[in-house]
């Protein structure tokens, strides 16, 4: 049997009188690569953020490892939309900033990781360069590298290649299944756009408008597989889960994203 690992148990959440996610349970395998899709405002990012601790369930709980999420902790790193680079530290420095609160690695380990995870994200001939000097695309690279430092084992990333241009974030996006891959990371990804949820899931849940409710639990590992290259775009079966979730979202969300 799986263990579960990241568990939503009969979560909901309201803010004063409007209630934002009706009960939810939802189970997370270690090492998924899970997205979020839903209409604007339904309650993705804030589900996402108690899973960082960020926002509390109004009832039910949220377990990693079988521990309730109470506070946020650095095994849960988020990554946003925004560039959250600190413009006065090089890029190397702004990945050992990750590490700035980690008592248990020594100054020489904090080297080799802030090398191991510059290498990861390519960004190796930009160690020194600092962030406006740089690409969207590179500086959303850092924010990963950052995260992944950190030593976070559950990455939330929100909406975090919306701000780029498409083929940089094509890019971007079949280096995120790569970098998940091999660090073994569980994703939380919260998108709009359905393609991109497509490529980079092993599943997807598809929330209703405004207050949350599940309404589909797709598995896209069991159509598509789990790697995922440029190529992976032109599959039929990548043609027909984009047209099978499009069809879910204008039939049973409600809403359009
Ligand atoms: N701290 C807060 N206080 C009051 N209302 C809030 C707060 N945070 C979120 N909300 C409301 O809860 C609802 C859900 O917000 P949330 O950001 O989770 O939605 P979302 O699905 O991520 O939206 P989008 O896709 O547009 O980012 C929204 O109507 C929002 O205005």
């Amino acid at each position: 049997m799986t263990e579960t690992y990241l568990e939503f148990d009969n979560v909901s959440k309201s803010f004063g009188p409007v209630e934002v996610i009706t009960p939810t349970s939802l189970s997370i395998d270690r090492q998924q690569f899970v997205v979020f899709l839903g209409p604007s405002g339904c309650g993705k990012t804030t589900l996402m953020r108690m899973v960082g601790g960020l926002d509390t369930p109004s009832k039910g709980q949220v377990r990693l490892s079988a521990e309730t999420v109470e506070e946020p902790d650095r095994r849960r790193g988020m990554v946003f939309q925004s560039y959250s680079s600190f413009p006065w530290l090089t890029v190397e420095e702004n990945i050992r900033f990750g590490m700035k609160y980690r008592t248990d690695l020594t100054a020489a380990e904090k080297t080799e990781r802030t090398h191991h995870y510059l290498g990861l994200v390519g960004l190796e001939d930009f160690a020194k360069s600092y962030p406006n000097r740089i690409s969207g695309g590179m500086r959303q690279r850092v924010a990963i590298a950052r995260t992944l430092a950190a030593g976070s084992e559950v990455l939330m990333m929100d909406e975090p290649f919306g701000a780029l241009d498409a083929l940089t974030r094509e890019r971007l996006q079949v280096e995120l299944r790569l970098i998940q891959a091999r660090e073994q990371k569980t994703i939380i990804f919260v998108t709009h756009d359905v393609e991109e949820g497509v490529f980079l899931a092993d599943r997807i849940i598809l929330f209703s408008k405004r207050p949350a409710r599940v309404v589909a639990d797709i598995d896209v590992t069991a159509k598509l597989g789990t790697e995922r290259t440029l190529e992976t775009r032109e599959l039929p079966a990548f043609y027909e889960l984009r047209n099978h979730v499009l069809h879910l979202i204008r039939n049973e969300t409600g809403d359009m994203l």
